[in-house]
């Protein structure tokens, strides 16, 4: 039954059920807790919606409006909606589908605001689904895409819930109203730094899926004359296509290979933070909102070069482009907004260069810092070599968020409050992260392609999706690279032109590498991706069954296009 809600999920908004609220209940219920909601959730006995974001407030989550105020006289919450812009809203699911929300609201107890906090909250009748007395529900109206899922809003009317429906892992309030403070504030957000983590693969998949839609439609269509007489060739032969799409299919590996980092990363400071020990706690939130912005960021826009490689066609929702497009621009904002997430990112480079420039020596995915950087040196690099390639990316990297952290501390050594320094250096700051990110994604790709356990002749074809991923970064940014002759003249030349021979090389087993993705037909969605390849037949059969075929003249031209023909033949 689960299973086959799970599959439902893009149709009634049960997705965030399984992708937000449950696992807010298992990071953030008590054991006694989760024996009560856990299971419920599970079996789907009980449908959820994660209800954090208001009209008014998405990102700043500490400038939330919702209240729980605790009422010690009975032991219960009083969940309130304040002012119109307190309403909740985006929420999936919260519309028309879920019966409870996790609600996030300001804890106020004995008088004292005690910051946002997660409240477990019944919205619904289990037995006819009407919302329970106090709460008024809808959905927000028709969006972008994923039009299937009820993004919805709720209002709450002094709504009462027993002090138990407060999820009390990390912070508690006691029967009499004092607050138990949680070892780490930011422990209430901690789902977020695990979704933004799953965003990573969402990515990875959805850019996916449009290279093995794109690859193999360029394989299908022909067109045009490459050498005047012959037959028109695939698509696929010109190396503009192969410039569009090898770069995102390259992109895609490395993406899927961060995702498997970051759900290791995640699994293993979680359980640290199980024992007690919070201190990969910031470095776990900078790494999944940095991937999380980069990740998201590159696979739109990918995907979209996917679409425009596929023509005409790539622009009908036959070609499954549109809606893949219209779900990854969801991801930049969902799951905290790319920009915003990005400056999180920055805000954890800085405070770690501060370290190191103390003289701390740094690890993790910053170690590179505190390295000793190579001095800038003649060309002459090995293009073709992974560890030349990583180390430049690093470089790049360091150099970028030692001159934003640098121009931050002139900025207050001007007399500018830190406040307004970082704001006025924040596009330098958002550009370091992008290249932090960056270079740990060609760091992790190389380290996944040189130990991942696979036959040599898929290692080689890995490695040359791995110098094509790096050398395409390198040439796309040779400005970063160029500017303080880190990298010469010759050396992006020498990036281009290896770059040239690694869109030759990965040609023959491009097909081969999207089909390694094992995207099904019924996942795919796609008439232009079909592993059958037969194209045009469906194409044809699927535009027949547009709703405007199933007649032959179209009731508006009786209403709107005869009178005005008649009129205007009138007056001729
Ligand atoms: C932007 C911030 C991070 C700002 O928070 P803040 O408390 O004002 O923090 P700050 O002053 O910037 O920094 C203070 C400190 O808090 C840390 N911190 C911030 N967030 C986290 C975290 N998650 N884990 C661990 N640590 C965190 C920061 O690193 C700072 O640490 P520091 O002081 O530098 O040591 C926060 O408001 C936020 O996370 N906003 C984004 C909200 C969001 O992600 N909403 C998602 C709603 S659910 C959703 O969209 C589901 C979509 C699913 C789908 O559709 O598929
Ligand atoms: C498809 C979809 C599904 C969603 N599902 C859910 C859900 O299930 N549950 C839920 O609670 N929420 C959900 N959301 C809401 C989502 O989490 C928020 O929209 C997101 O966090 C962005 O917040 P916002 O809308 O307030 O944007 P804003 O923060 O208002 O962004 C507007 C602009 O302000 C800029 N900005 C804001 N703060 C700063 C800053 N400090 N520095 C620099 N620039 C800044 C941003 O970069 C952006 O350019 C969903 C949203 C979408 C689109």
């Amino acid at each position: 039954m689960a299973a086959a809600l799970q599959t439902l999920g893009g149709g009634i908004g049960i997705t965030l059920h399984w992708i937000a609220f449950t696992p807010t209940i298992e990071q953030q219920a008590t054991e006694e807790q989760k024996k009560k909601w856990l299971k419920l959730a599970q079996d789907v006995a009980i449908v959820g919606a994660y209800a954090q974001t208001e009209m008014g407030h998405g990102t700043f989550v500490r400038g939330l409006e919702t209240t729980a105020t605790y009422d010690p006289s009975t032991q219960e919450f009083v969940i309130n909606s304040p002012t119109l812009t307190s309403t909740k809203w985006w929420p999936g699911g919260l519309g028309k589908t879920a019966n409870h929300a996790t609600v996030m609201a300001q804890l106020y107890t004995r008088g004292k605001c005690y910051g946002p906090h997660n409240f477990m909250v019944q919205i619904r009748s289990l037995e006819n689904h009407q919302p329970c007395p106090g709460v008024t529900l809808g959905d927000i109206g028709p969006k972008m895409e994923s039009n299937g899922n009820d993004n919805g809003f709720a209002r709450f009317d002094h709504v009462r819930i027993p002090r138990e429906n407060m999820l009390m892992k990390f912070a508690r309030v006691e029967a009499d109203g004092t607050y138990v403070q949680p070892p780490s504030s930011k422990l209430a957000y901690s789902n977020m730094v695990y979704l933004r983590g799953t965003f990573v693969m969402s990515a990875a998949q959805a850019l996916a899926s449009a290279t093995t839609i794109a690859v193999r439609y360029s394989c299908v269509r022909r067109q045009s004359e490459m050498k005047p007489g012959e037959p028109e060739p695939q698509i696929l032969e010109y190396q503009t296509q192969q410039y569009k799409l090898f770069p995102q299919l390259a992109a895609a590996y490395a993406f899927w290979f961060a995702s498997w980092f970051m759900t290791q990363q995640h699994g293993s400071i979680t359980g640290s933070m199980e024992k007690g020990d919070m201190s990969g706690l910031a470095e776990l939130h900078a790494l999944s909102a940095g991937l999380k912005s980069y990740t998201t960021a590159v696979t739109a826009r990918g995907i979209d070069v996917c679409r425009m490689a596929c023509g005409g066609h790539g622009y009908s929702h036959a070609s499954g482009l549109p809606a893949l497009f219209g779900g990854a621009a969801a991801l930049c904002t969902a799951e905290g907004e790319n920009t915003v997430m990005m400056l999180q990112t920055a805000r954890y480079l800085v405070k770690c260069f501060a370290q190191s420039q103390a003289g701390k020596r740094l690890t993790g995915t910053v170690a590179y810092l505190s390295a000793v950087q190579p001095s800038p040196v003649a060309g002459n690099r090995n293009m073709s070599d992974l560890g030349t390639l990583v180390a430049a990316f690093q470089h790049r990297a360091a150099r970028m968020v030692r001159h934003a952290a640098m121009q931050m501390q002139g900025e207050m050594q001007k007399g500018k409050a830190r406040e307004d320094a970082w704001n006025s250096c924040s596009v330098l700051l958002i550009k370091a992260a992008e290249a932090h990110v960056h270079s740990f994604v060609v760091r992790n790709f190389a380290e996944t392609v040189q130990t991942v356990e696979v036959d040599e002749s898929v290692r080689a074809v890995l490695t040359s999706l791995c110098q094509l991923y790096s050398l395409y970064g390198i040439t796309e940014h040779a400005g970063d690279f160029l500017k303080d002759g880190y990298l010469t003249g010759r050396d992006i030349d020498a990036a281009s032109s290896h770059l040239s021979a690694m869109l030759a090389r990965v040609r023959p087993d491009a097909v081969a590498l999207v089909d390694a993705f094992d995207l099904h037909d019924k996942i795919l969605r796609s008439v232009l991706g079909r592993y059958d390849g037969r194209v045009y037949e469906h194409l044809y059969e699927w535009a027949k069954k547009s709703p405007l075929n199933k007649s032959e003249v179209h009731e508006s031209y009786y209403k709107y296009l005869q009178p005005f023909l008649k009129s205007n033949r009138a007056k001729l």
